[in-house]
Parts: C-alpha cells; structure tokens; sequence
C-alpha cells in the first residue's frame, strides 16, 4: 500500500470529525471541559462603583474649594448601601469592595488621613477623578460577550463562570473511549521486571493525554500479541465511540492490528503515513461507527501520532476549526536525507525560537520531557535554516 501524505491524512480526519454532542452540566463539574456556549456579562463589571481602597470618600468640589477637614456622615460597609446623602464638608469612611455612592468621586486612603471623633483631616499631594474607585462597568458592560466557545473551562474561566452566575453551562459531551495496549513484552509499571520487559508507558501516555481533556476511558486494557484475544477484545473495543489501540500495527510477524481490524471489517481509511516517527499509524472506521486509531508503538511515536491525529481529531469534535499550531522560526539549521515529513521534539525560548532536543529515534523515553512540543520538517525540505519559519505544535493546552 503507498503512504498517505501528512496533508492527505489530516484532510482526511477533517473530513470525518463531527461535532461531539452538548449536554448540560453544574459548574461544580465544569473543570477542564469544553464550553459549548457563549457566555455575556450578565450586568455590569463592576455592578456599582467599587471602592478599591479602605479610605474616605469625599467629593472632588469639595478637594478643589481647599476644604481638607471633613465630617463623617456615616460608614459604608461591603454590600450595604449608603442611608444618607453626601453633602459639602461631609465624607463618607468606606470599606474596600463597598460601593460608593454616585455624588463622591474620590477616596482617599485610610494611611492619608487623620480621624478623630467623627471627623477626619484628609491628605493628599494631588487627586485625580474617580481616585481609587473602580468605576461600574469599566471591567465589561452588561451584555458584552466574555466567551467566545468553544474555550477549556480553565481555572479562570471557571472564575468568570462563577463570577456572572452562570451555574449550568453547556459543554461538548465527553466520547466514550476504548483504550488498548499490545504486546508479550510489555508488562504493568507494579509489576516485576524481567530482563526483555518493557514496562506499559503508553497506556499512561495515553491516559494522562485523553485527561486533558477529562476522558476517561470505558475500557482500558492490555493484549498479548495473540491473535484471537486481540480479535476478542477489539471486538467489545467497537463499542466504543473511538478506540485507540497501540502497538502491533507495523510489518512484524506478531503485528497482528491490521489483519484483525479488516477481520472485523473495520474499513482502512489510511494505513501508514509518510511521516517519521510515527510512519505505521493506521485510521480505520467501524460498521459500528467507531473510529479506530492504531498507534505505533514506540514512545515517541505513540504521543507524536496522538499529538499530530487524535488531537487534530478531537480539537475538531469540540467545536475548534484544527489543532492549535503556530508558525516559529527555527534558531539552528538541521538536515533531512528522505522525504518523509518529520516531527521532532523541540523546545521554545523566550524569545519564541525552536530548539530542537536531541534524540535517539522514537524510542527515545527521556526526550518528550525536555519538548515543549514537536516541530515539522516538510516532506520536500532537506534543509533548514536558521531563522526559518516552521510549524510548531506545542503539546496541548486545548484553550
Ligand atoms: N519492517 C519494518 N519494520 C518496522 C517498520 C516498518 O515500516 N517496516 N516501522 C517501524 C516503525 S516506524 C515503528 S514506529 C515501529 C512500530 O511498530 P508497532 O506499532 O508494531 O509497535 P511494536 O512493534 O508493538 O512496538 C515497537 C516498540 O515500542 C515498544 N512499545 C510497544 N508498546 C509499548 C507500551 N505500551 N509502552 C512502552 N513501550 C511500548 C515496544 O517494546 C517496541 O520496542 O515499527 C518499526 N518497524
Ligand atoms: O514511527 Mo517509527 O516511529 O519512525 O519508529
């Protein structure tokens, strides 16, 4: 079979991807989910003007006349509102995040001022209007939009959910996710070791990768490499929305993934990539629905893959238009002998320039560590040099 191009297999998980479902859910579970809505400010921000400081507030006339003793007329607390009106030569002594009646414009701190028997002589080397007062609305006027979805229900965003009331949102429904490891080699992390044993890093790989997204699988399992279990637990896998199996899907005599999948009648959409790491990565579709990634299994071949596909994939179901990229020049020149599209880890400076991290090929297990995320050398690039603008991915923050 001849290798499908990067490109066409992007296209390709495009063209399949489909809006996941919407359900409503408490903000109290909104955590890392993915809003389906758009939120608006539900009043103003702030609601009233905000005193942003313990202190007196005055009217600036009364500042501009030279009046700088004031009488007390009464103290303004958090969410209580003023009893009496302002007038010339009285203040009001107010608390931080207490609203400030219309007629005074001005606060001036508690450390400025001398208080004495209701009374209070005022300090200051010069005012400005609305001095230490946040005004109604300056932050967002009732109605404006704060959300645009589909955006990660991130701490702060969780903040601004809670801040307008918004206690049920709709977000994008979770898929239901199989998740399956594969070979006689690869035993549980608890487990002993023996000498040829590897131990099963990608079913946490990838675990933690779909928690970013707060999926959690329905099934998650390790095969040997036996035909007839493999048959057996793919077969309950298709139940699932998506499966995603690792491992087995390459040219060896135990990589029993492809035969089994046509056995299942899993029609291939594409099977082997030209792209390094991560050449043999197979796309299939289910009579049942299901969409099957078969992900290689080395290390860095299985986060490239789901990192570059399955996010793709996911991003485009919650409501995103592709997985985030960003265009970021290159700081040191780098050679490539085929024409396969490459992926190599790579760090950011901060000055926003990719290094690459050196590497021992995909079974490299330290390098992805030192990665803020992969960089891409063209099919039809064999050099590149410094300063040149290249793709990078950065490992997610679906935002
Ligand atoms: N004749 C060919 N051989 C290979 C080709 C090819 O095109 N022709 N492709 C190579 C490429 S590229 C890759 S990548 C690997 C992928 O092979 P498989 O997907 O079949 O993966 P396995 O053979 O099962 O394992 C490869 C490697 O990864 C380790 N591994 C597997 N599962 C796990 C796991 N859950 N946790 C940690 N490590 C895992 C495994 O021990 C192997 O070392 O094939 C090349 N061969
Ligand atoms: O996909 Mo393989 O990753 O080049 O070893």
């Amino acid at each position: 079979m001849s290798l499908t191009s990067f490109e066409e297999a992007i296209s390709i998980l495009s063209a399949i991807s489909s809006s996941f479902e919407k359900e409503n859910i408490h903000l109290e579970e909104a955590d890392g989910r993915i809003l389906a809505e758009n939120i608006y400010a539900d009043r103003d921000y702030p609601p009233f003007n905000r005193a942003a400081m313990d202190g007196y507030a005055i009217m600036q006339s009364d500042w501009e006349k030279g009046i700088r003793k004031y009488q007390i007329t009464e103290t303004i607390f958090t969410g209580q509102p003023a009893k009496s009106p302002l007038t010339s030569g009285s203040c009001y002594k107010i608390m931080t995040g207490a609203a400030t009646p219309e007629a005074a414009n001005i606060i001036i701190r508690r450390e400025d001022a001398a208080e004495s028997e209701a009374q209070v002589i005022l300090y200051s080397d010069g005012l400005k209007n609305y001095q230490n007062i946040a005004r109604q609305g300056e932050d967002s006027n009732r109605g404006t939009l704060l959300l645009t979805a589909p955006v990660k229900c991130s701490p702060q965003v969780i903040a601004l959910l809670a801040t307008v009331g918004k206690v049920t949102l709709q977000v994008y429904k979770l898929p239901k996710v199989a998740l399956i490891t594969t070979g006689d080699e690869i035993v549980s992390p608890a487990a002993g070791i023996g000498p040829f044993q590897i131990r099963n890093s990608n079913q946490y790989l990838l675990r933690s990768l779909l928690n970013q997204w707060k999926i959690r699988p329905v099934l998650c399992a390790h095969v040997s490499d036996d035909k007839e279990k493999l048959r057996t637990l793919l077969s309950t896998a298709l139940e699932a929305q998506l499966v995603i199996i690792n491992g087995a899907v390459s040219a060896g005599d135990a990589d029993h993934v492809p035969a089994v999948l046509k056995e299942l009648d899993v029609k291939t959409l594409f099977h082997k990539v030209s792209i390094r790491p991560g050449k043999p990565i197979l796309l299939g579709k289910a009579t049942s629905g299901a969409l099957v990634f078969a992900l290689p299994g080395n290390p860095l071949s299985c986060l490239s893959t789901f990192t570059i596909f399955v996010e793709h994939y996911l991003y485009r179901c919650f409501g995103y238009e592709a997985r985030p990229s960003q265009l970021l020049p290159i700081l040191e020149s780098r050679t490539k002998k085929h024409t396969l599209t490459e992926f190599f880890p790579a760090k950011a400076d901060h000055s926003g320039g990719l290094n690459g991290i050196p590497f021992n090929g995909s079974g490299d297990v330290t390098a992805a560590i030192y990665a803020d995320g992969l960089a891409m050398q063209p099919a039809d690039s064999t050099q590149l040099n410094k300063n040149d603008f290249i793709t990078f991915y950065p490992f997610n923050q679906n935002k």
